[in-house]
């Protein structure tokens, strides 16, 4: 049985968490608030109720997730411990290297960071071919690609342990094979993102429409069929064609707009704090991620056929 040790209760923690325990793993978890280690178990287990009802076969047994108040009883006898504080280069590394202390010379440390190279994140680290990038999608029990992405000092055996332990976790392993900002899921997403808040913010089109339009239209559309398949789908040469004028208007903004720049600085961060984009009430947010997940899973066991 994979020992493994979650570090960071937040979003991606409790799902991750969820889903570790159902492939049979012993799982621990730690975070350094105790508001969110008292909250874990109630998110575990409606991770699990999802779970559930994708069908997802249950090898956990009787053996619960432990939620435990210091980093050093959650990494005891770890084989794998899963990084998942906040996405902060100087936070990542400190925490790195504490369990790095703590930890076997065989446990392997991974890193659910969104995009930060793996390269940058081992270099302190003890026996930095340990060292890997494990980016899952959020949310984490529900979206089954998981980047697999070495840094320059990571041994092959440890990204190829990496692979096949997520396989093992009924979950598909992408391996990116150069260690680059973003990896490629959030490479590309970012673009999307950049472009979609230009567009708000320029007024061409208000939030909730934009929303309509990218869910409905190349959101549905690439859930079926992949880019590199669409172009074949189009016609290479449209895409040509369309490029030859739009690739030169698109945004490319170096910075963050200032549109979600403003938000963040008043706190607004979204559903994690009742507003961001748009507003909402805690009972709203609980409502919304139970539909969300409702259609996640209906949509996945459509695609899956
Ligand atoms: N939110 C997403 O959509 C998403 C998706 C994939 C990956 N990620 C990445 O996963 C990581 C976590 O993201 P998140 O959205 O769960 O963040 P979050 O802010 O929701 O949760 C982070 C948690 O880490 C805890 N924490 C902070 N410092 C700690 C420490 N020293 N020791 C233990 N716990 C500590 C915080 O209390 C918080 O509960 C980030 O690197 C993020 O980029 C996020
Ligand atoms: C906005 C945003 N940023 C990062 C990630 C993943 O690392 C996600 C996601 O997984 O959905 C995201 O939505």
């Amino acid at each position: 049985m994979i020992r493994t040790a979650v570090i960071g209760l937040g979003t991606m923690g409790t799902g991750m968490v969820a889903t570790l325990a159902r492939a049979g793993m012993a799982v621990s978890a730690y975070d350094v608030s105790a508001d969110q280690r008292a909250n874990a178990l109630p998110a575990i287990s409606a991770a699990n109720q999802v779970l559930n009802a994708l069908g997802m076969p249950d090898k956990g047994g009787d053996v619960a997730p432990r939620i435990v108040d210091s980093l050093a009883d959650c990494v005891a006898d770890a084989d794998l411990v899963i990084e998942n504080v906040p996405e902060k280069l100087d936070l990542k590394v400190e925490v790195l290297h504490q369990i790095d202390a703590l930890v076997s010379g065989s446990c392997v440390l991974a890193s659910d960071t969104s995009g930060i190279p793996i390269t940058k994140l081992q270099a302190d680290v003890s026996a930095p071919g340990r060292v890997i990038g494990m980016h899952w999608s959020n949310p984490p029990h529900i979206i089954p690609i998981i980047e697999v992405v070495a840094g320059a000092q990571t041994s092959p055996e440890t990204v190829s342990w990496m692979v096949e332990t997520v396989t093992g976790l009924n979950m598909l392993p992408v391996l990116v094979k150069k260690d680059v900002p973003g990896f490629v899921e959030n490479r590309i997403l970012y673009a999307i993102m950049r472009e979609a808040v230009d567009l708000v913010e320029k007024g061409v089109i208000d939030a909730e429409s934009l929303d309509t339009c990218v869910s409905w239209g190349i959101g549905y559309k690439l859930a079926v069929v992949g880019p590199m398949a669409l172009l074949d789908m189009a016609g290479l040469d449209i895409y040509q064609a369309v490029g030859s004028y739009l690739n030169e208007d698109l945004c490319a903004r170096k910075d963050v707009s200032a549109l979600i720049a403003e938000k963040t600085g008043r706190g607004d961060l979204g559903m994690k704090t009742g507003g961001g984009m748009f507003d909402y009430t805690p009972e709203q947010v609980g409502e919304l991620r139970a539909a969300r997940a409702k259609k996640l899973v209906a949509v996945r066991r459509a695609l899956e056929t």
